[in-house]
């Protein structure tokens, strides 16, 4: 099939570059020139694990290509799929600007048939507003071409984005057209595997059916943290707690680490504007103003543990961080907590030295040149002389380190763990002292 995606971020470049993989022939449309030229010359603006072989495979093949025109984008692909931003407005709401551009720009230079398909997250009615964007861009042109529209919510993760997109869990398609769903069935079958991953419903519900699974994580990972910071004050550890309630298959093992706070560009505004959605509608949504309540209160629990033990004032203290990223696996920073724990820590005079295995450039971005951040290539080299050690993130990388050497390196062998990297008993025997999240009872 012939494809367009619009916009090349996380989510349209994943999209573009897997569907290109199974033989489709794909042309990507962003109107950053500098994301394009990127491409273009072979290279990818993000890091995803995967992705730049896979991108530069099909380039290769002649199967994916790289453009800023729109005209030449929306005349390519019968199917146009919307993969742009939706970034919170003020008021938490999602900015819907980006979509409706792009809906336009379809309208605009349309000369026959087009599925248009919203992959980008998007609150519930949106596919109707994107249907008379481009019905009445049509009308203005005096032009009259058959379309659809089809919501096919994205639940990749980063980090995991190939893989999640290859072999999706489920493929969530919402359509009131036969057409449509004829065109999408056989778009992804190839991404079945041993058993029908397609879930059809209307538009509204799958719509809405994006945000309630974003929204259910992070209320899962809110409770868990609130557990955690219960089991702490009790004398109980979250870790054997984790188990225990995991063990229940309703329950499960999955996703219930109790931690620093949930950040990424999914979650806390997925959340707000479903929060919205819900206020606009005269709904309330208790529970969910709740998680985002406790989501910006334990973003701060790494800050308290370091104020209680050390005191509010941190002048001339020196702090070693291990991970920037929101989460492994990746170099995005967005809402990650560590950019509050930089702040607390700077606003009462300390300094950073900090490591991540791909977040650095983007740290640099984001912080520019500070006299109180230092960042180094190795996270052994951060420890030098430093009062304390922050974990954030938890890469790989950091779960076995040489913790003699850790121990010479650091002024003082205190380790305040956001991710619970380390086992507590090891790490006290070892002589440090060592505060992770919710294990009180170790
Ligand atoms: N990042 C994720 O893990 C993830 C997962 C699932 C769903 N989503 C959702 O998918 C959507 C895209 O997210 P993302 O992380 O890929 O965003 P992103 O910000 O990384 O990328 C969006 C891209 O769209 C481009 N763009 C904006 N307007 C355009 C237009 N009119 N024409 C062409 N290009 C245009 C931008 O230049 C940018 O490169 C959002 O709604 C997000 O909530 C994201
Ligand atoms: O047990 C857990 C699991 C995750 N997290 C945190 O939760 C955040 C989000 O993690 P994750 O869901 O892995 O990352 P995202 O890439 O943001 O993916 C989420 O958001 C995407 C965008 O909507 C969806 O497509 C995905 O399905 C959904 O998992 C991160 O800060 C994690 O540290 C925890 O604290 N504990």
């Amino acid at each position: 099939m012939k494809l367009t995606v619009v916009g090349t971020g996380y989510v349209g470049l994943v999209t573009g570059a897997c569907l290109a993989e199974v033989g489709n022939d794909v042309l990507c449309l962003d109107l950053d020139a500098a994301k394009i030229a990127t491409l273009e010359a072979g290279g990818i603006p993000i890091y995803e694990p995967g992705l730049e072989e896979m991108v530069q495979r099909n380039v290769a093949a002649g199967r994916l290509s790289f453009t800023t025109q729109v005209e030449r984008a929306v005349a390519f692909g019968d199917v146009q799929f919307i993969a742009v931003g939706t970034p919170p407005d003020e008021d938490g709401s999602a900015d819907l600007r980006h979509v409706l551009a792009a809906a336009k720009n379809i309208g605009q230079h349309m000369t026959g048939f087009k599925l248009v398909v919203d992959k980008s997250t998007v609150p519930v009615g949106t596919a109707d507003k994107v249907r008379e964007t481009i019905a009445q861009t049509l009308r203005e042109r005096g032009a009259a071409h058959e379309f659809a529209v089809a919501s096919n919510p994205e639940f990749l993760k980063e980090g995991a984005a190939v893989e999640d997109f290859m072999r999706p869990d489920r493929i969530v398609i919402g359509t009131d057209s036969e057409r449509a769903t004829q065109i999408l069935r056989e778009l992804y079958a190839p991404f079945q595997r041993n058993h029908e991953r397609l879930v059809l419903m209307d538009i509204r519900s799958a719509e809405l059916t994006k945000y309630a699974a974003n929204a259910m994580l992070a209320t899962r990972i809110s409770f868990m943290n609130e557990m955690a910071n219960l089991a702490e004050v009790l004398g109980a550890d979250i870790e054997q707690v984790r188990k225990g309630i995991g063990a229940d298959p309703r329950i499960g093992y999955h996703f219930l680490y109790a931690g620093c706070g949930y950040g990424g560009s999914c979650f806390p505004k997925d959340v707000r504007a479903l929060r919205h959605t819900a206020q606009e509608g005269g709904v309330p949504l208790r529970v969910l103003e709740a998680v985002d309540t406790a989501n910006a209160a334990q973003k701060q629990v790494l800050v308290s543990k370091v104020v209680a033990r050390l005191g509010e004032d941190l002048a001339g203290k020196r702090f070693a961080m291990w991970g920037l990223a929101f989460k492994p696996g990746t170099d995005d920073m967005r809402e990650a907590p560590s950019t509050e724990v930089l702040q607390a820590l700077w606003a009462r005079g300390a300094s950073v030295v900090a490591h991540d295995p791909s977040a650095m450039a983007e740290a640099r971005r984001i912080h520019g040149e500070r006299p109180d951040l230092t960042l180094v290539d190795d996270p052994m080299k951060a420890l030098d002389g430093v009062d304390a050690l922050l974990v954030l993130t938890e890469w790989k990388v950091f779960r076995s380190p040489n913790f003699e050497a850790m121990k010479a390196a650091m002024r003082q062998p205190l380790v305040f763990d956001g991710r619970n990297l380390f086992d507590p008993a090891k790490m006290r025997g070892l002589g440090f002292e060592y505060f992770p999240i919710g294990r009180g009872g170790v």
